[in-house]
C-alpha cells in the first residue's frame, strides 16, 4: 500500500487552534489540488478526533471527477476510513452516510454495543489491535479490500502514528498565511513526539499556491 499524508498548516505548524475547531488554512487552489488527491486514491482516512473537531465528509466536490472515476470502473467516491480505538464515531457523522463505503478501525476493547450501532449505521468494521488499533495490522486489511493507495489527512495524533510505525510513503504540507499559536493547538504530528529515530525526509517538490507554499516529501 501507498501511504500520502496531506494537511495544511498555519506558518507556525497548527493544524488548527486551541479549540479544535476547523479553520480554512488553504485557499482554492489547493482545496482543488485536496480533491484531485482524493480522487486518485482508494480511501481517505482521519482520526477519530477529527471526526470529533469536524465532521468531515471526505468525498469529491468536482462532479467531473466523480464521473471520470465511475467511467474507469471505480466507485464515485474513495472509501473513507476512521482510526477509532474504541468506537467513538458517532453514528449520525457525516463520514456514515450512503455517499461512499466507510471503514472503521477498532481494537478488540470497542465496546460491542457501539460497534453494533455503528454497523447499523452502514459502517464496515475492521478489529486490529488489543486497546489502541494496530495500523500495521488495520492497513494490511485495507490491503486485502483492494486499497492500494491511501490518504490520509490528520489529525495529528493519527499522523505521528502512522509516521512512528513507519508507514507514510509521502507528506504534502500546504503551509498558509496564518499564525495560530497556542500550545494546546495541534500540530502535523503530535502523539508522545519523537527523542530519536527522527524519520527522514526528501524535499521533493515546492510550490507557490495561493497565499502559501505547498512542500512534498518523500518519507
Ligand atoms: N488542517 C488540516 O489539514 C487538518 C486539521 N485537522 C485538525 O486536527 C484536529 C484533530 O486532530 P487530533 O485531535 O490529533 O485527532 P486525530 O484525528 O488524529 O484522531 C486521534 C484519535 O484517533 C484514534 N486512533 C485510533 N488508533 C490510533 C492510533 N494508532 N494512533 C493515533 N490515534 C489513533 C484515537 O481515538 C485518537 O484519539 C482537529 O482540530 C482538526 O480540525 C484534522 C485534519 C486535517
Ligand atoms: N487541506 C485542508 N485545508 C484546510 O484549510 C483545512 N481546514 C483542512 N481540513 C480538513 O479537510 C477535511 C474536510 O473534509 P470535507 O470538506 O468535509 O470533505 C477534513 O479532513 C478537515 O480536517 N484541510
Amino acid at each position: 500500500m501507498h501511504v500520502v499524508v496531506n494537511a495544511a498548516t498555519s506558518a507556525d505548524g497548527k493544524l488548527s487552534s486551541r479549540r479544535r475547531e476547523q479553520i480554512a488554512i488553504s485557499g482554492p487552489e489547493d482545496f482543488e489540488r485536496v480533491d484531485a488527491l482524493r480522487a486518485d486514491c482508494d480511501a481517505v482516512m482521519v482520526g477519530v478526533g477529527t471526526v470529533f473537531a469536524d465532521d468531515p465528509h471526505l468525498t469529491l466536490d468536482d462532479p467531473d471527477r466523480v464521473a471520470d472515476r465511475e467511467n474507469g470502473g471505480e466507485p464515485p467516491h474513495p472509501a473513507r476510513v476512521v482510526a477509532d480505538s474504541r468506537a467513538r464515531t458517532p453514528p449520525d457523522a457525516r463520514v456514515l452516510d450512503d455517499a461512499a463505503t466507510t471503514y472503521l478501525l477498532v481494537g478488540e476493547a470497542a465496546p460491542r454495543e457501539r460497534v453494533g450501532a455503528l454497523k447499523d449505521a452502514g459502517a464496515r468494521v475492521v478489529v486490529a489491535g488489543a486497546e489502541r488499533t494496530d495500523l500495521e495490522g488495520a492497513l494490511a486489511e485495507l490491503e486485502s479490500r483492494d486499497i492500494e493507495r491511501l490518504m490520509v489527512e490528520g489529525g495529528g495524533e493519527l499522523i505521528f502514528s502512522l509516521l512512528e510505525a513507519g508507514l507514510v510513503d509521502e507528506l504534502s504540507v500546504f503551509v498558509g498565511p496564518k499564525v495560530i499559536g497556542g500550545r494546546e493547538a495541534p500540530t502535523l504530528a503530535d502523539g508522545e513526539g519523537f527523542v530519536e529515530g527522527f524519520p527522514e525526509l526528501s524535499l521533493e517538490g515546492v510550490e507557490r499556491l495561493d497565499e502559501g507554499v505547498l512542500l512534498r516529501w518523500r518519507v
